[in-house]
């Protein structure tokens, strides 16, 4: 099974990495348009097969995609990240032009694959990806929700002082520092909810905690995080590649689940070898679904900012 990914970046040589660590996939190829950039990073990983014991090709490429041909699964990258004190959706001016671009130059090496969106505001490209490319919905994967949940799995695994493989939770909505949702109510410790082992105070730190997550990493590290980005993305693809029909928030294009329409948003899905599988229109009480209500608004509210690079 063959994986490109698109920016050999920090997100993108992480993901190949993991990707090629746990043998998820047979062959990675990592592309890049910073001449000689991919090769080195796929270079330097490659270097790790005998000390670590993989067996995945791993490539680089400088901007010929045609080293890319008939890949399974695309994961786009390429883009700028935010500095501290930016939002993510202060990047669509840059990132919408290479998103566009990237997608286009994929489908023409492998027409076949499916598309995974990383780059941000990663909401906005995904649907970005699906207009510009016209490929079916099951086939454009935002990532973001699988992130999001790790990161809510740890805040609440600190506060509940457990390991955070004991706690479940997601986070659904915008991958935004004020859309998304993290689903507290539903979180649970061994299946037992986690409203009875903290209080509704804790609870509520965590969650905002969880929300702020990307912005205060970009905050301690002066560019944004890449481990659990990742990681993230590598678990996504292991879904898609090996079939394993995990549930994973992830954001896709609605029509009508949750009350929405013609909007890429995260919401609970079955990935496996067809991508998008299932989508789960699982029941929200009234302060979720108002929320979700609320994040979708901004959501839609950005990509309406998409018509110049659309048309
Ligand atoms: N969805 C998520 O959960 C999530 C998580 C982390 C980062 N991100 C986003 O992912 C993107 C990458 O982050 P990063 O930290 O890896 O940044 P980075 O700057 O380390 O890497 C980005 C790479 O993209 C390359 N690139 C730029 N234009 C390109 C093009 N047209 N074709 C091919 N490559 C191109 C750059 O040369 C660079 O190497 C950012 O937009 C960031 O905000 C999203
Ligand atoms: O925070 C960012 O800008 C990058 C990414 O979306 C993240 O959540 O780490």
């Amino acid at each position: 099974m063959k994986v490109t990914i698109v920016g050999a970046g920090n997100v993108g040589a992480t993901c190949a990495d993991v990707i090629a660590y746990r043998g998820i996939a047979s062959e990675v190829v990592l592309l890049d348009i910073r001449e000689g950039f991919a090769e080195g990073k796929a270079m330097d990983i490659s270097q790790c097969a005998t000390n670590t014991g993989f067996n995945t090709r791993v490539s680089g490429s400088t901007n010929d995609y045609s080293k890319t041909a008939n890949s399974d699964v695309v994961v786009i990258t390429s883009g700028i990240p935010r500095k501290p004190g930016m939002t993510r959706e202060e990047l669509i001016g840059i990132n919408a032009g290479i998103v566009k671009t990237v997608a286009d130059n994929i489908l023409a090496h492998s027409p076949n694959a499916i598309v995974v969106v990383v780059s941000n505001p990663m909401d906005t490209m995904t649907y970005l990806a699906l207009k510009a490319t016209g490929l079916p919905k099951n086939r454009i994967i935002g990532m973001g929700g699988a992130l999001d949940s790790s990161r809510f799995r740890y805040f609440l695994s600190k506060a509940l002082d457990v390991p955070a493989n004991d706690v479940s939770a997601m986070v659904i909505g915008g991958h935004g520092d004020t859309t998304m949702i993290p689903l507290t109510r539903l979180a649970s410790y061994n299946g037992i909810p986690v409203t009875q082992f903290a209080s509704q105070e804790v609870l509520d730190k965590v969650a905002a905690d969880t929300m702020v997550g990307g912005a205060t990493l970009t905050g301690l590290l002066g560019t944004s995080a890449w481990y659990a980005p990742g990681a993230s993305v590598a678990y996504l693809v292991d879904s898609i590649l090996n079939d394993q029909k995990k549930m994973i928030a992830c954001s896709v294009f609605l029509e009508g689940e949750y009350g929405q329409s013609d909007i890429c948003i995260g919401v609970p899905c079955i990935i496996g070898k067809n991508g998008v599988e299932q989508i789960l229109d699982i029941n929200l009480n009234e302060a979720e679904k108002a929320a979700f209500a609320k994040s979708a608004d901004a959501v839609r509210a950005m990509n309406a900012d998409l018509k110049a690079v659309l048309v």
